[in-house]
């Protein structure tokens, strides 16, 4: 079954106006009276010519929380508790309604899609209780979490409290899990209302030229719903998604802090359109990994049911980020998601106390991630997966199709009267409140046990510190310091807690510097990509004293330099009377030769003198008038080579030895014999080391990387060059 996508066209805001409208809601030529299916946008190139984009349907200015929600969500619920897990997800540029769909408004009809599922999952739940004579009962709990600048972080807890480096997320058995997560039971809507909003309080948010209200993180709410019926356990999960908006940089006028916010968006989202893009291209390495949002999202790689809300700013000014929201759904509704459901498990032992997250099956039955996962979520009982085995069919799920509607779906209000107002308006933490600080020490490090002087080495406190740091880095061992001291039988000293958290300020500072430069790589990318080189340059700029020492950035730049000058030079006037004044950046100049490729999620613009050949566009986007010649593809060498840069720089870190290549190729190899033959490495660590990169599901591109590896620490790195010296 594919990706369900609705778009939903916001009505104006009060600074908008009528005559600006540009984004229309309409029906088939075929079907005039079903509801609205297509997205009506002029061509940016020329407004006599107008794009639609189907999708499954389309919601306009009018379209009321709960008719979105009725029709689109409701349907899931009963799916939710046969076992489907259910992802729903808004998209869309910042300023179009994301957040106003997933949570809506305080009044009963202004409330959005999430307080109406967690309504109609309780509504539900009753229902079954009451109809098995208390035979079945359902718990929900729910966890809620927040990817901000690439570092999940819970809402539960206050930001206070965070650890810098965040949560740790993992594969789990086919999924992605964060690990620590606090899960809150709740029994009731008001429960959930109540945690629902404490949480919103610690979400990123702050005011952009774009958005009063803009939320600087991706949301990610999961609500789980357990069915127990005597010893027969059944799981499912609705996940409610609010994915923070894209957002043009020229228009933001962001400063550096919401610059760099920014920059993270942009790039998990680009990441989100190019796993969108490799799996429509049927690619074997879909890059979910190259962000958390991709990886925890895991588009086209989940089971059950997933919904896609496209919200849209009907007005002009949006005109190009529109266009390119409706070509990334355009993509994404094609996208096929497993019709698998949670298959119930069979209560054997007393549930272990456990934190979501914690893996609870052994390591060889873990699942990498990769494009298509028919894996389930909980352990079956044997002799269940054996008869499941021998009787399951294919199950038959036809709840959507991907034609468009013949008739309306209306279904009952059944919320009017049902919700319970809630009580104080969330307020909205700013994001810089938000930006965890560093001089707090982290969980990890916290003093656990009271001090005790002397007792230790310099070189055993050395091991240790190398310990903790590599522990950390790996986010392995989170909030165990406790327990590994104790089982350690030792303990340390404040002034070993300082250096400690010393070590980790720096390493952190490391990361986090490098991952700003990636940042502005990626938005170079963005900019080249979209032909904007001078806007491109100086972010390439931006990000040369994070990898000084790279050539091939340095080439780039240079490359990119000419190529601008000689731009500048041919539309320089011929003759030195009269012209044009050149504007300082060609990205302001309104260019009325943009190329634009409905085919493509980004736009180029070419030089004026642009000849290269048209390439046809072969998606389901057709034209009302077809007046007017194809739109034109740039074909994007630069694009090329981009990623070939981004590559490199991504994922190279610091130059390698021979010595160092050398010791990735063996420990990529993922062979314990060849591995356990490091020096320092035994055959357990071998193996732990095979298991670590099977879990993450890639290779150990540096040392660096290497280090961080459970188990292996710096020191660990150091020891297996020393051996290799020694065979030299
Ligand atoms: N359907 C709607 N009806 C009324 N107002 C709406 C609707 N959709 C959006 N708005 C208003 O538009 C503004 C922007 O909406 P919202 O904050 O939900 O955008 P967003 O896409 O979540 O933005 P960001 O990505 O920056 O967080 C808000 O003032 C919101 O109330």
């Amino acid at each position: 079954m594919s990706v369900r996508v609705v778009a939903r066209i916001r009505p104006l805001l009060k600074q908008e106006l009528e005559k600006d409208t540009i984004v229309e809601a309409a029906t088939t030529a075929s079907e005039p009276l079903a509801t609205p299916s297509i997205v009506r946008i002029p061509n940016p190139k020329n407004e006599a010519e107008a794009f639609s984009f189907q999708f499954n349907s389309v919601y306009d200015q009018v379209a009321t929380q709960q008719q979105v929600y009725d029709n689109e969500i409701a349907p899931t619920v009963k799916h939710l508790f046969k076992g489907f897990d259910v992802t729903i997800f808004a998209y869309g540029v910042t300023g179009t309604g994301k957040t106003h769909t997933m949570r809506g408004g305080k009044l009963l009809a202004e409330r959005g899609v999430i307080p109406r599922l967690l309504s109609s999952i309780y509504r539900r739940s009753r229902k079954i209780e009451k109809d098995s004579d208390g035979d079945t009962t359902v718990d929900v709990a729910m966890s809620y979490y927040e990817i901000y600048n690439d570092r999940v972080f819970d809402l539960f807890e206050a930001p206070e409290k965070r650890t810098p480096a965040g949560l740790p997320i993992r594969d789990n058995n086919g999924k992605t899990v964060v690990v620590g997560l606090t899960e809150r039971p709740c029994t009731s809507l008001k429960d959930f209302e109540t945690l629902y909003d404490q949480a919103n309080v610690n979400r990123s948010t702050s005011a952009t030229k774009l958005n009063a209200h803009s939320s600087r993180s991706h949301a990610v709410l999961c609500v789980k719903v357990t069915q127990v019926t005597g010893n027969e356990v059944r799981v499912s999960t609705a996940s409610a998604i609010d994915l923070a908006g894209s957002e043009d940089n020229r228009r933001t006028d962001n400063g550096k802090e919401r610059m760099v916010e920014s920059a993270s968006i942009n790039k998990s989202l680009f990441v989100l359109a190019q796993c969108v893009e490799a799996i429509s291209k049927k690619q074997n390495r879909i890059p979910y990994r190259e962000s958390k949002m991709t990886r925890i999202l895991s588009l086209g790689q989940n089971n059950g049911l997933t919904v896609m809300i496209l919200n849209l700013a009907p007005v002009r000014s949006y005109h190009l980020d529109t266009l390119s929201s409706l070509n990334f759904a355009n993509r994404t509704k094609k996208i096929e998601v497993n019709e698998v459901e949670n298959r119930p498990f069979f209560r054997t032992a007393p549930k272990p106390e456990s934190r979501i997250g914690i893996p609870s099956i052994p390591l060889a039955n873990r699942q990498p991630l990769r494009p298509k996962a028919l894996s389930h979520n909980v352990v079956p009982s044997r002799e269940q997966a054996e008869k499941d085995k021998i009787e399951k069919p294919v199950k038959a799920f036809s709840v959507y199709s991907d034609k468009p509607k013949t008739a309306t779906i209306s279904r009952p209000g059944h919320l009017s009267g049902q919700g319970h107002p809630r009580t104080a308006e969330a307020q909205k933490r700013t994001s810089s409140e938000a930006v965890p600080t560093i001089n707090r020490p982290s969980k990890v490090l916290k003093p656990t046990v009271p001090a005790k002087p002397e007792t230790m080495s310099q070189q055993s406190i050395e091991a240790l510190i190398e310990r903790k740091v590599a522990e950390k880095l790996a986010e392995q061992a989170l909030s165990s310091t406790k327990a590994t001291l104790a089982s350690a039988g030792t303990e340390i000293s404040p002034d070993v807690q300082a250096r400690l958290i010393a070590l980790e300020r720096r390493v952190i500072d490391q990361e986090s510097a490098r991952a700003e430069g990636l940042q502005y790589l990626l938005m170079a990318k963005q900019h080249t990509v979209r032909g904007e080189e001078v806007s491109a340059l100086k972010m390439y700029q931006l990000a040369l004293p994070y990898f000084p020492d790279n050539q091939k950035l340095a080439q780039k730049m240079l490359k990119l330099q000419e190529k601008i000058t000689r731009k500048e030079e041919s539309r320089r006037p011929k003759s030195s009377s009269g012209g044009v004044p050149l504007l300082e950046d060609e990205d302001y100049v309104p260019d009325t030769h943009d190329n634009y490729s409905a085919d493509e999620s980004v736009f180029t613009k070419p030089s004026a003198r642009n000849t290269r050949p048209p390439i046809r566009r072969n998606l389901s986007v057709f034209r009302d008038e077809a007046t007017t010649a194809p739109p034109q593809r740039q074909t994007n060498n630069d694009s090329d080579s981009e990623d070939e840069l981004a590559h490199s720089l991504m994922h190279a870190g610091p130059d390698q030895t021979p010595r160092s290549k050398h010791i990735l190729r063996i420990i990529n190899s993922r062979d314990v014999a060849q591995i356990r033959l490091l020096k320092g490495v035994g055959a357990k660590k071998a193996e732990m080391i095979v298991n670590a990169l099977c879990e993450m599901d890639d290779e150990v591109r540096h040392v660096g990387e290497l280090g961080r590896l459970k188990g292996v620490g710096s020191k660990g790195v150091e020891r297996m060059r020393e051996g290799l010296i020694a065979m030299v």
